[in-house]
């Protein structure tokens, strides 16, 4: 691989540009793609995406454009920075303008309802011929941007999307690991969401740092189990994208799902909330997949009930949390290692 690259990032939104910005700023050739064609051009105009990221400048020879075939043909790695609602139609649309060996790789932190899809599996299914992987981690494109010293990981299979991703992405502020646990790295940053809203929640009904402890550490052991049934390795949560992002994502509120929880907590209607975020918030859909899924499994996930049934079934706060601290007493590590 040659030093410098050329590279697209799909989706105009707070984090297809921070990255973007980075891969710029490392000196590759640079395409950030976004479906209006008149935001593209205002971008590039003024140098700042405005509506999303506010106040920070793109980076000199970083090109916003709003036509996919200019942003993909000749590009060595793509990054799909789409919300999962929409990952899969970008995905195909990519598909005839990608040269034969191309990488794509997702940023995307949520699961495809139909089938239980993670967005990786949907570059398999979408783009069979190209090597694929996942960036996540505990990662707020603000921070990013804002210089801050950061670490991420890149999940695949393939060395060679590991390598590249490190090469492209690596900088003085920004560290990426690699991991072959793919579906462990992908259901980490899916997961978090979830507890980001139930953790968001908590803080604005006034809970304590004993609280927000219990339910970080209880997160965690809901996530690796679920995770260990869908076949993925629970050391993995012990890594940035598993108890990394968690800790990031459940205790601020940079964090949309943070912030989706805390208006709930002050008593909001979830319908206001989200429409009045103005981005997205993944993790109430994937609150939706999770729980079908756990149940399918017949997999024990205390919290993930628990927020589905104040959220969907009008359960109040109150009865579900007493009942969460009254129930059958069971063990603190349920993980022990090979
Ligand atoms: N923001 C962050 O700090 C991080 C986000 N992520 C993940 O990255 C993914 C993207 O999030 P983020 O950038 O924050 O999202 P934003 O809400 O900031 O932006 C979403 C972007 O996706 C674009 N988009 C939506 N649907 C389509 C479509 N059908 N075709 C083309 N573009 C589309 C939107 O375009 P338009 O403006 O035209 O609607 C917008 O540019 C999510 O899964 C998120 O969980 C991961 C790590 C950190
Ligand atoms: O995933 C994120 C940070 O790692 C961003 O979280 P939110 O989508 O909740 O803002």
């Amino acid at each position: 691989m040659s030093n410098k690259q050329q590279v697209a990032v799909l989706g105009g939104g707070s984090f297809g540009t921070a990255i973007a910005n980075i891969v710029a700023a490392n000196g590759h050739q640079t395409f950030l793609w976004m479906r209006d064609q008149e935001n593209a051009a205002r971008c590039q105009q003024s140098r700042e995406n405005e509506r999303y990221l506010p106040g920070v400048r793109l980076t000199e020879g970083l090109e916003v454009t709003a036509d996919l075939q200019r942003a993909a043909a000749a590009t060595d790695l793509v990054f799909v920075s789409i919300p999962s609602h929409s990952f899969r139609s970008v995905a195909r649309q990519l598909r005839p303008y990608l040269k034969s060996d191309a990488m794509v790789v997702s940023t995307a932190k949520g699961i495809e309802p139909e089938g239980f899809t993670l967005m990786s599996d949907i570059l398999l299914q979408e783009l069979p011929e190209h090597d694929i992987g996942v960036l996540s981690g505990p990662n707020f494109a603000k921070e990013i941007v804002a210089m801050q010293h950061t670490g991420s990981v890149i999940a695949s299979e393939s060395e060679r999307v590991c390598h590249a991703v490190q090469q492209i992405l690596r900088s003085e502020t920004f560290r990426v690991y690699a991991n072959t646990d793919r579906g462990g790295v992908e259901l980490g940053g899916a997961l978090k969401n979830i507890y980001a809203i139930i953790c968001g929640m908590a803080a604005a009904m006034g809970a304590g740092k004993n609280t927000q402890a219990m339910l970080l550490t209880r997160s965690l052991a809901e996530m690796g189990r679920f995770a260990g049934e869908m076949g993925a390795n629970p050391m993995t949560f012990l890594g940035l994208a598993g108890v990394g992002d968690l800790i990031l994502t459940c205790t601020s509120d940079l964090s949309r799902n943070y912030r989706v929880g805390y208006q709930l907590g002050q008593g909001e209607p979830l319908d206001a909330v989200v429409s009045g975020l103005g981005q997205v918030a993944e993790g109430v859909n994937t609150l939706h997949q999770v729980k079908q899924k756990a149940d399918e499994l017949g997999v024990y996930m205390p919290l993930v009930s628990g927020l589905y049934s104040i959220l969907f079934e009008r359960r109040a706060v109150a009865d579900v949390v007493r009942e969460l601290m009254l129930g059958e007493q069971s063990n603190d590590v349920e993980y022990r290692g090979a």
